[in-house]
């Protein structure tokens, strides 16, 4: 039997944590503040955006969005950062990714404020991530909020075989560097990567960020492992699925978070929760 790690679930428990925090910033007068830039008209881009506008207002973080058209130039859109990167009614600022193949998303991604890099995406915070430095700083929204539904299900990490699959800098690399620093012995396979069975047989937990759906099945694991599905795709009747495919009878895998319901509600709501903590974080230095 193959039980669910309920990403909903967490991430309402999560996102009534974040309230307490804006009640109690309420009583000093201070209001939370996020911008989300979207360019162009990417269906999901679009809603996406529009579920982090929507979780952030009902939470009551004051929440913009700045939405241009995919013929902005590079230098117009730094110029619609650097005005957020000064308006101190803004913590956080995220720019939906990706963007237009015109605009270079290193520039647009070092334009930002380090301290209002809400997505953890610029160099100094990854830097410091890999560092593990002692410190507080944004840390990329999925492998964060995967960390917390870890260990929301009291899975011990140390000295634990892991594999990540996937190396991109939104998921793979920080979950990397976040699992690590949590004392885990981690194997990181991408499309270069030669029998990924032979090292997903031996994991006791498995994460996949690949995209493309199938990638895995309950062959690829060892019995009682733990899965974390991360992709997001569309299967050929136009439903949202992950990269596994599995059903409840599966003999091998142990715990596995579905797709919908698992890390996409955890990635809004550690967006919500770091735009909160980069605020307070704001007023006490
Ligand atoms: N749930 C959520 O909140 C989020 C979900 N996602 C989803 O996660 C998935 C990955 O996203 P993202 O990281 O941005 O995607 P990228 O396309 O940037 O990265 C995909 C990674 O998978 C690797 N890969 C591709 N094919 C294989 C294969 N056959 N075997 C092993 N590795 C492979 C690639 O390797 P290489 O580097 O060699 O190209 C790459 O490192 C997508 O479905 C995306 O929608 C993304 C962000 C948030
Ligand atoms: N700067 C930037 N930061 C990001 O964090 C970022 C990005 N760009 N670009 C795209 C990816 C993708 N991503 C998702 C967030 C939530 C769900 C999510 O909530 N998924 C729901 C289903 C959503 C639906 O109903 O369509 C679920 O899995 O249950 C999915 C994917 C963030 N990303």
């Amino acid at each position: 039997m193959v039980e669910i790690i309920d990403g909903k679930k967490e991430a309402k428990h999560l996102n009534e944590i974040t309230k307490q925090h804006i009640e109690k910033l309420a009583k000093s007068g201070i209001v939370p503040g996020i911008a989300v830039i979207i360019v162009g008209h990417d269906q999901a881009s679009e809603r996406y955006v529009r579920m982090k506008d929507k979780k952030a207002r009902s939470l009551g973080i004051y929440s913009i969005m700045k939405h241009f058209e995919n013929d902005i130039s590079e230098t117009d859109l730094i110029k619609s950062i650097n005005e957020l990167n000064h308006d101190p009614k803004i913590n956080g600022i995220l720019v939906q990714l990706p963007l237009p193949s015109h605009i270079n998303e290193q520039n647009i991604i070092q334009s930002i404020d380090p301290k209002k890099d809400v997505d953890g995406f610029h160099p100094l915070n990854i830097g410091k991530l890999f560092l593990n430095l002692n410190e507080q700083f944004p840390v990329a929204c999925t492998p964060k909020g995967i960390m917390t539904l870890l260990a929301a299900y009291q899975v011990n990490l140390n000295g634990a075989n892991v594999v990540v699959i996937g190396r991109s800098p939104i998921v793979g690399k920080p979950l990397l560097a976040l699992l690590l620093n949590a004392n885990a012995s981690v194997t990181c396979l991408h499309s270069h990567s030669e029998n990924i069975t032979l090292h997903t047989k031996k994991a006791d937990l498995v994460i996949s960020a690949v995209g493309n759906a199938n990638t895995l099945n309950d062959n690829h694991f060892k019995p009682g492992a733990y899965v974390i599905d991360a992709g997001q795709n569309l299967d050929i009747n136009g439903k949202l699925v992950g990269d596994v495919s599995y059903d409840q009878n599966s003999k091998n895998i142990g715990f596995i978070t579905p797709v919908p319901g698992g890390v996409g509600p955890m990635t809004i709501a550690t967006l919500m929760q770091q735009t909160v903590e980069m605020c307070e974080w704001s007023h006490v230095e």
